[in-house]
């Protein structure tokens, strides 16, 4: 696992502050020797339909399912890095004119030369803290890119007031609950806030899912069954998940949290979350969660991108510790009740 080369794919719409963050990595004196991957498109990276049409070889998965293609350029020059003397401590993905940084995430899973000699940290986005309520407004893409990251990085804070920058914040955090946001200014953040992240690494989940659901009616609040009222009501939902602007239309990309105090039947759990991923898959960006099973000493950690999963009985619950199950989902059009429901019906 060590000797993996750890792999960071960034993202951010058009303007974000990508390049700049790329040159403050490859100008710090960090004594590090990075390789950095930028899609030879970037510069025309306006037209993602012409991009990825022309550029994206597809990949059919075990179960059939074609909707999650894998660049094949991106494998190759990860290949070919990997075959260089002396190696890297890190590589960093640079995904300008991606519609969706999914596909790109998938190809350190399934390419098993790749998978071999490398591992995917984590996904950061930049956000434009100055034009991204337009850009969510307008771009599934700019959603998707928020939704997927596990962690953001809100740039140019320069261009904006505090108010305004706290309203971004409540915006991303209904996208996107699990990923940390880090405020920035000319891309400058920590390197160790993008690097190392562990936002792939099953031990390193449970740390990352929030411990607690901030307050009914506060920014980035997600239902759950602690919420004292009508979740099935149809005029339910919308204001709530999009703070004070009330983007009551953006509804497609959001982020669901599950929650039970009660230990899920295993086998129960598994079937219901393989038959989500297989139907739902293509929806859903990310999937992540720690869950109490019945009869079982450890905790039970997966995550999900698409309907690659990934999960295991890790260490076992600490008898000082809150032993209850909880899970996040961020996707399209993802049916909160239901959602709710099925994890639910999962209870032994
Ligand atoms: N005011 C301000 N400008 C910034 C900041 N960060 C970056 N910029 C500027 O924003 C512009 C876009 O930054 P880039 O780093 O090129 O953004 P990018 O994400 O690589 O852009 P694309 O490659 O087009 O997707 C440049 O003119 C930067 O100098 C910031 O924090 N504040």
């Amino acid at each position: 696992m060590t000797d993996k080369t750890p792999v960071t794919v960034l993202t951010g719409y058009l303007g974000a502050g990508k390049t700049t963050l790329l040159n403050r990595i490859l100008s710090e004196d960090h004594g590090k020797r990075y390789a950095v991957i930028v899609n030879e498109f970037g510069e025309i990276g306006i037209d993602n339909d012409l991009i990825v049409g022309a550029d994206e070889e597809v990949f059919e998965m075990n179960n059939g399912c074609v909707c999650c293609t894998v660049r094949g350029d991106l494998i190759r020059v990860v290949s070919g890095l990997m075959k260089r003397k002396g190696g890297f401590d890190a590589i960093i993905v640079e995904t300008t004119g991606l519609a969706d940084p999914g596909p790109v995430a998938q190809t350190f899973f399934v390419d098993e030369d790749v998978r071999e000699k490398t591992r995917l940290d984590s996904v950061v986005a930049l956000v434009d803290a100055r034009h991204i309520h337009e850009q969510l407004d307008r771009s599934r893409e700019a959603r998707e890119q928020v939704a997927f990251a596990d962690r953001l990085i809100l740039n140019k804070t320069d261009l904006v007031d505090e108010a305004a920058l706290a309203e971004v914040e409540a915006r991303l955090r209904a996208l996107n609950p699990l990923a940390p946001i880090t405020r920035a200014e000319r891309s400058r953040v920590p390197l160790e806030q993008i690097l190392g992240v562990g936002g792939f690494d099953l031990d390193r989940v449970a740390e990352r899912l929030p411990a607690d659901n901030p307050g009914h009616g506060e920014p980035g609040h997600v239902h759950d069954e602690n919420c004292g009222h009508d979740h099935h009501s149809p005029d339910h939902g919308h204001d709530h998940h999009h703070g004070p602007r009330g983007h009551a239309h953006q509804d497609d990309v959001k982020g669901v949290s599950l929650s039970l105090e009660r230990p899920l039947d295993g086998q129960a759990f598994t079937r219901w979350l393989d038959r989500l991923l297989a139907e739902q898959g293509p929806d859903i960006l990310r999937a992540k969660g720690v869950i109490d099973v019945k009869g079982e000493d450890r905790r039970l950690v997966f995550q999900a991108v698409h309907m690659i999963l990934e999960g295991e009985l890790e260490r076992p619950w600490r008898p000082d510790e809150r032993r209850w199950s909880r899970a996040v989902f961020i996707g399209r059009n993802l049916d909160e009740a239901a959602l709710r429901a099925g994890f639910e019906a999962c209870a032994a």
